[in-house]
């Protein structure tokens, strides 16, 4: 068997594009475009990359990034606050990203909790991780979101199908969980401590896989027809000393056995940038009472 490809870089394609069609009808109505605002803390290069992402992508579907800004590595927590305060009170901006990680002297949590809910587009606010539990509408973090879109658009039905979450972090491990219970999916959460992960992973109808360990789950692992979602993002060096991008998963040897898989890149990681925009419109709609 081979499965399945499921393209997030198509998809997201798409969605950008009906994102644009969305956002200049609204125009016709509001006099203002969405505001979101990326703020970049420090020179960490993958940051840079992704951020760049996030700015152009959003720009293209005709949101106004301009109120984004790009930090000082030595910035304190107590700038960096007041620079969130100033982006909450500023009514063109419907939503606020502060990219992660942030520099060692400051909390991201301190800041993440300072960000206004409702302009949360990154949906990491507590009040936002508390309406994921309680099953209340409200916005949803990025990279979950994402992997939830190409699953219903692949048309797979979770509804007691047993998933297994490989990584339990508070940007996808945790949420993800969340989201696949919604779907009434049996969920269970693997993590450093798991003992004989291989067999949980065997047992599954969907895994996700979300660690930051390259080709951690490889074909033995996986049961003949499960979907495998690969969220992990890692640069390794390989053996021809090429430098090149891996998910958890061994691509080649699930890909055999799966019925569907994302690929790394072109899977999850342009679903993040475009959840993102999704969420930035879905929060000007709510500001300007569309
Ligand atoms: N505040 C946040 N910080 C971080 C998040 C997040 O969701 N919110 N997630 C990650 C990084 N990330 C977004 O910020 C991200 C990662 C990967 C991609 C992506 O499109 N990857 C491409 C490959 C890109 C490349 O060639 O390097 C792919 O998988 O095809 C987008 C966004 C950490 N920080």
């Amino acid at each position: 068997m081979s499965a399945l490809l499921l393209d997030g870089k198509a998809l997201a394609a798409r969605i950008q594009a009906e994102l644009t069609h969305e956002v200049r009808s609204l125009q016709e109505r509001f006099p203002r475009p969405p505001g979101l605002a990326v703020l970049w803390v420090g020179d960490n290069p993958a940051s840079a990359a992704y951020v760049g992402n996030k700015n152009r992508s959003g720009a293209g579907v005709g949101i106004d990034i301009s109120k984004g800004q790009h930090l000082p590595a030595t910035l304190s927590e107590a700038e960096l606050l007041a620079i969130v305060d100033e982006l909450n009170a500023d009514a063109s901006v419907d939503g606020i990203l502060v990219q992660l990680p942030l520099p060692e002297q400051i909390d991201s949590n301190r800041i993440l909790d300072r960000i206004d809910p409702d302009k949360d587009v990154d949906g990491l606010h507590p009040t936002n991780l508390g309406r994921l539990v309680r099953g209340e509408p409200g916005l949803r973090s990025c990279t979950p979101a994402g992997v939830m879109r190409l699953l219903a658009e692949a048309g797979i039905d979770l509804a007691g199908k047993t998933a297994v979450v490989l990584g339990r972090s508070i940007l996808v491990g945790k949420p993800v969980a969340l989201m696949l219970l919604e779907k009434n999916a049996t969920v269970i959460m693997a993590h450093s401590r798991t003992r004989d992960l291989a067999a949980l992973t065997r047992s599954a109808d969907v895994v996700v896989a979300a660690v930051g360990k390259p080709g951690l789950v490889d074909g033995a692992m996986i049961k003949p027809g499960a979907v495998v979602i690969d969220v992990g993002i890692n640069r390794i060096t390989d053996a021809a000393g090429k430098s090149r991008l891996v998910g958890d998963v061994d691509f080649a040897s699930v890909r055999e056995v799966a019925s569907a898989i994302t690929p790394v890149p072109g899977g999850v990681g342009p679903m993040t940038v475009t959840m993102l925009l999704a969420n930035t419109v879905q929060s000007y709609r709510r500001r300007v009472g569309s």
